[in-house]
């Protein structure tokens, strides 16, 4: 007797079954810098001995004065004044170094970005080779294969991880890879996707020059690190824990701001402008409106004051503008300031530690009974493009290992 077929399920039913049935989660952070720390305080000397221009005794005290006001105190660099005295043609703009300066990231960056990772992977607790998605930012680069490729062997991830590779998209980019892995990780059931972001800042790297407020803003503000996250839905118990459901991401362009933050690549690394009294205004002036078009269609009504913030220190002055504008209480932009201060801006990375540092002091608050259960990631970069993500904490927050 023949047995009877069964239906052949519909495409919907086919659909329903490969997404997951909750939303994609935070399940590990990883960090990693370069070991060569320098306090900000002693970067003017080196930065000016390492270029040969201690006469430029003005500029010099220019570089001081706007120093203290960028909120940092310390950042790793993997340029050293060994590395410089090597490169003399890293402190000539009109010199072709971009073949160079490509030649050192190529390898540093992916080297940056494992370390990261195998710290998210650990902590994650699961084998290297159940990531089936692999997101990779940096604007340290431009290689084909790239730092993902150079991953799969770093990593031992599988050779047929699908991977996504996004260069050149400026300070949002960590934000941008975690909206990318939110949507892989809820449309694929049993997804567990491996975000990285990596930067060295030797491609912004130049000699002071005389007029050039952008260059000050290059050498003092940007620090070099990598941050990684793995994310996914449907956590495993009881080796995955979800630090923070993800519950919505969306991304704004701030209207008639296309002019205010420029990257391109030169032969001598990376040109192009910041304009920094215009940055804060902008972002002050549209950051109620992206708040509200995130959290008012979820139904979340808490005040500015009841969520937690991760913010992307851009300097202090956007941190104080978004402060003064949302009336936030002090501790709720510390994690962003804490991060500028002992890292300085590491473009996309930046968010990955602010995330980190974050979910420390929720993990403490959470001990005193205080911690808040929603709460906002915001990111800024070029365009301006401002990336918004709403946050849910789940009362998983580990330490990192
Ligand atoms: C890369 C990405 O994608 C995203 C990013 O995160 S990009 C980085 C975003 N960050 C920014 O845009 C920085 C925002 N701005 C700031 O942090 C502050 O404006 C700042 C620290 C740069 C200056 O602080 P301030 O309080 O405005 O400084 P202020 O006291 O007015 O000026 C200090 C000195 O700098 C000079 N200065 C300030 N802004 C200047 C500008 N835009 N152009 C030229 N000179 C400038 C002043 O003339 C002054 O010079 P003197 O000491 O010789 O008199």
């Amino acid at each position: 007797m023949g047995s009877v077929p069964a239906a052949t399920p519909s495409v919907r039913e086919i659909c329903r079954a490969q997404r997951a049935d909750g939303p994609a989660a935070v399940l590990a952070i990883g960090t990693a810098n370069p070991a060569h720390c320098v306090p900000q305080d002693e970067f003017p000397d080196f930065y000016f001995r390492a270029t040969n221009s201690d006469h430029l005794t003005a500029l010099k005290g220019k570089f001081k004065r706007v120093f203290q006001k960028l909120g940092v105190e310390r950042r790793y660099l993997h340029h050293t004044e060994e590395l410089l005295r090597a490169h003399p043609e890293f402190l000539d703009d009109e010199a072709a170094s971009l073949d160079a300066r490509l030649d050192i990231v190529a390898t540093a960056v992916p080297e940056l970005a494992a370390e990261a990772s195998k710290k998210a992977i650990a902590e994650w607790g699961r084998p290297a080779a159940d990531i089936t998605h692999l997101v990779v930012t940096t604007n340290s680069g431009a290689h084909i294969p790239g730092v993902d490729f150079r991953l799969i062997a770093l990593l031992g991830l599988r050779p047929s991880v699908r991977r996504t590779m996004l260069y050149l998209n400026g300070c949002f980019a960590g934000s941008a890879a975690l909206r990318l892995a939110k949507d892989l990780a809820e449309n694929n059931r049993g997804a567990r996707v491996l975000v990285v972001c990596a930067e060295l800042t030797l491609m912004l790297f130049n000699g002071p020059k005389e007029g050039s407020f952008e260059r000050l803003i290059h050498q003092g503000l940007f620090g070099d690190g990598a941050g990684a996250v793995v994310v996914g839905a449907d956590p495993l118990s009881p080796v995955e824990h979800a630090l923070f459901e993800m519950v919505s991401a969306a991304q704004t362009v701030i209207p008639d701001s296309g002019d205010a933050i420029t990257m391109h690549i030169t032969k001598g690394g990376f040109g192009g402008n910041i304009s920094t009294r215009e940055v804060p205004v902008f972002i002050g002036d549209n950051v109620e409106r992206c708040l509200h078009d995130s959290l008012e269609p979820l139904g979340v009504g808490a005040k500015w004051n009841d969520l937690f913030w991760a913010v992307h220190p851009g300097s202090s002055a956007i941190l104080d503008r978004i402060d003064t504008v949302l009336q936030l209480e002090p501790e709720k932009l510390a994690a962003s300031r804490r991060v500028l201060s002992d890292y300085g801006n590491m473009f996309g990375v930046t968010i990955i530690f602010v995330l980190d540092e974050l979910r420390r002091r929720l993990r403490e608050q959470e001990g005193v009974g205080g911690a808040p259960e929603w709460g906002v990631v915001m990111t800024f970069g070029p365009g301006l493009t401002v990336e918004t993500m709403v946050l849910h904490a789940t009362g998983h927050m580990h330490a990192s290992p």
